[in-house]
């Protein structure tokens, strides 16, 4: 009966061989991450050409001001960005930023030199991004005020407070349960079940630098930590954004700057800037390369409070640039406490940020690396579940952090509470048109195609991301779509983060695709240009609706939000009843079409539907209103199962069965 040695290809034994497939796949992953580092440098490279070669295009382009004695705002920014390109900044650029100065350098010997680029021009930058913000507007009204902290605030809450001489950032409660992003100690951590993610702060004297936030990929450049210049470079350019601020004081924006278009109510963009915060000018610079120059509202209120050191609670509607509202004074907080530090070798976790989903923490960690773009000695690092463990839990170990005393901080009881969305006013975007319809569950996957159908017909560029209620129910979804020829892809918690990684990248830059996926995408993802966000079956809860539907009209843009449930479902439009969302005639559905929902549906694996009645009934099941009633939920759960094209229900085991209560229940049946 088997024992004795056995031998594996090549003669070896069993540990030989287990170590010789370790070994491969430590190599493997060492050429994937040198692949990253390759694409990370050329898209460096790429975006750098593409500014320099727009240079020439925009000379010419700086409006003339003089002789009205007053500068615009947009004159006041290039006025900065002059500061920047003066005699002896040069020092203040990044090697990836190319020479300041027209010269050929080239970086790689081995390479043909290139022809000598012209600067690098922030005003061209900032040209590019006033266009492309054109649709953030200006300011709205913000409420402040202090609050104790047994206040249960809404789903758009991001919570800051001070922090070890830092801050932290917590999205919300649930959030704060579940993950981190850590600033030089600045780290992203998610700890749930499903998502778990942390970002730890560079403790040792080397820092991973993760990829801007449009390039996407994380930890893919190491770069040597250069000790802090607070002395040198930081003073200098202080006493000139000093001096700019004494200047910006006397030149009052004049009212008629202000085009109508910009004052409009679901505006965004304020009119304050930035550099009138009391930020680090490096701070500054890196704000303004990255095209962020007027603050958005909720920046504009919480910036100054944060600052302070003060611990806030936000809130404020999705889209609107929260995570810049606590990145920012989080990076400063680093700062300050990175001088004032400078004898630690091996420098503190300042910053602790806990996101609930691991491609939210790499986004996070991706928009703090740009904001860190010029301060050296910083760092950032992002840990998440499901990559690269061995690395991460070395690097846990060189650098703890302190994943328990997180757990105990709770906001001080006089924290001030901001307010941007206001009393009386809904907390979704006006320009997003909501709409919902109740059918039975026997035309869902119709009425899913149909409706699909018909916005590629009417939307040119369509992106669309549709929600389904679980990880199992999202796969069997994606299929279905697949079969009936979409361009989909899909994205929950059972695929590998490698995977998920890749397809959140792409679907950041597509257009004309859908993204099915459970709600591993619902909060924070920052999809542009999203057309439809259509939720099929009913969310957790009013909040879960919320963040699904902020996926769509993000920087005040337009977007379309469908939510599809069944009669039974309806109740939950209660919780709702203030949202502006109509309810939508059902379509009439062409027996063709349903011929080929059907026949898709009858191609999908018996095991891809079994595995989404499980979790259809875990779902219910845990939802209180619905899984109150076994008896009911049963039933539903049976018609669910026809509808996805199986005869009978599948069978539980016994010991789930016992679990979720429905040991007994007439029409579970139990494994044998
Ligand atoms: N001051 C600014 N100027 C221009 N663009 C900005 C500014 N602040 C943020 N943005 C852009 O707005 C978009 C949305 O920002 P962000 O993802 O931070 O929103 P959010 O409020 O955190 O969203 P969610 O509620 O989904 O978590 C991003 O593309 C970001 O780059």
């Amino acid at each position: 009966m088997g024992g004795g040695p056995r031998t594996f290809p090549g003669g070896l034994n069993k540990w030989q061989y287990k170590r010789m497939h370790e070994k491969l796949a430590r190599e493997k992953e060492r050429r994937l991450l040198q692949q990253e580092k390759q694409i990370y440098e050329a898209r460096l490279r790429t975006e750098i050409r593409a500014k320099i070669a727009g240079e020439h295009s925009a000379e010419g382009a700086a409006s003339d001001i003089v002789g009205t004695g007053r500068m615009s705002s947009k004159d006041h920014i290039r006025a900065l960005a002059d500061r920047f390109m003066k005699e002896g900044a040069e020092d203040l650029w990044n090697e990836d930023d190319g020479p300041v100065k027209a010269q050929t350098r080239p970086r790689h010997s081995k390479q043909p030199p290139l022809p000598p680029p012209p600067p690098l021009d922030i005003r061209k930058i900032f040209e590019e991004n006033q266009a492309s913000t054109a649709s953030f507007g200006n300011r709205r009204r913000y409420s402040r005020w202090s609050r104790n902290a047994s206040s249960d605030e809404d789903e758009d809450d991001v919570v800051c407070r001070p922090f070890e001489g830092g801050l932290r950032n917590l999205p919300d409660k649930s959030e704060r349960r579940r993950g981190v992003v850590r600033f030089r100690n600045f780290c992203v951590d998610v700890g749930d079940s499903e998502e778990e993610v942390e970002c730890v702060g560079g403790g040792s004297c080397r820092k991973k630098m993760i990829s801007g936030a449009a390039l996407k990929n994380y930890d893919a450049k190491v770069n040597k930590r250069r000790p802090p210049r607070a002395d040198m470079e930081e003073s200098d350019l202080s006493e000139e954004i000093r001096q700019f601020r004494e200047e910006m004081k006397d030149k009052a924006v004049t009212k008629d700057e202000i085009s109508q278009e910009e004052v409009a109510e679901e505006s965004l963009l304020t009119q304050k800037r930035f550099d009138e915060c009391k930020i680090s000018p490096l701070s500054i610079k890196a704000l303004t390369t990255a095209g962020y120059l007027n603050m958005t509202i909720v920046q504009e209120a919480a910036l100054a409070i944060c600052l302070e050191g003060k611990d806030v609670l936000v809130k404020a509607k999705t889209g609107t640039g929260k995570s810049l509202a606590f990145l920012l004074p989080a990076i400063e907080a680093v700062v300050r406490a990175s001088s004032a530090n400078s004898i630690h070798r091996v420098p503190p976790i300042v910053v602790l940020v806990i996101s609930p989903t691991r491609e939210l923490a790499i986004q996070l960690a991706a928009e703090a690396t740009v904001l860190l773009k010029y301060h050296n000695g910083v760092g950032v690092q992002t840990l998440i579940g499901g990559t690269r463990f061995k690395l991460d839990q070395k690097r846990l170990e060189e650098n703890p952090c302190q994943v328990r005393r997180i757990s105990q901080m709770v906001l001080k009881r006089d924290h001030i509470f901001v307010d941007t969305v206001g009393l009386g006013h809904v907390e979704t975007h006006d320009k997003v048109v909501q709409s919902y319809l109740i059918a039975p569950h026997e035309l869902h996957f119709h009425l899913v195609h149909h409706i699909l159908e018909e916005h590629i017909r009417t939307v040119a560029d369509y992106k669309v991301i549709v929600f389904c209620t679980t990880a199992m129910v999202t796969a069997f979804m994606y299929v279905l779509l697949q079969n009936l020829r979409m361009n989909v892809r899909e994205m929950h918690s059972r695929k590998p983060q490698l995977y998920r990684t890749r397809i959140s990248d792409e679907f950041r830059e597509s257009k004309c695709l859908i993204l099915v996926t459970s709600d591993v995408s619902s909060r924070g993802m920052n999809y542009p240009d999203v057309t439809l966000v259509f939720q099929v079956g009913i969310p957790s809860d009013r909040a879960q609706y919320i963040h699904r539907l902020g996926r769509t009209g993000r920087e005040g843009k337009d977007g379309k939000g469908i939510l599809l449930l069944a009669p039974w479902e309806e109740y939950f439009m209660e919780e709702i009843k203030d949202l502006p969302i109509q309810r939508c005639q059902l379509p009439e559905l062409a027996a063709d079409a349903n011929k080929k929902v059907e026949q898709s549906i009858a191609k999908i694996d018996s095991s891809i539907k079994e595995a989404a009645y499980h979790a259809w009934l875990g779902y219910y099941n845990s939802i209180s209103d619905i899984g109150r009633d076994k008896t009911t939920l049963v039933e539903l759960a049976n018609r669910f199962c026809q509808s996805i094209g199986l005869d009978s229900p599948p069978a539980l085991y016994r010991k789930t069965a016992l679990k979720m209560g429905l040991k007994g229940i007439s029409g579970i049946r139990l494994r044998k």
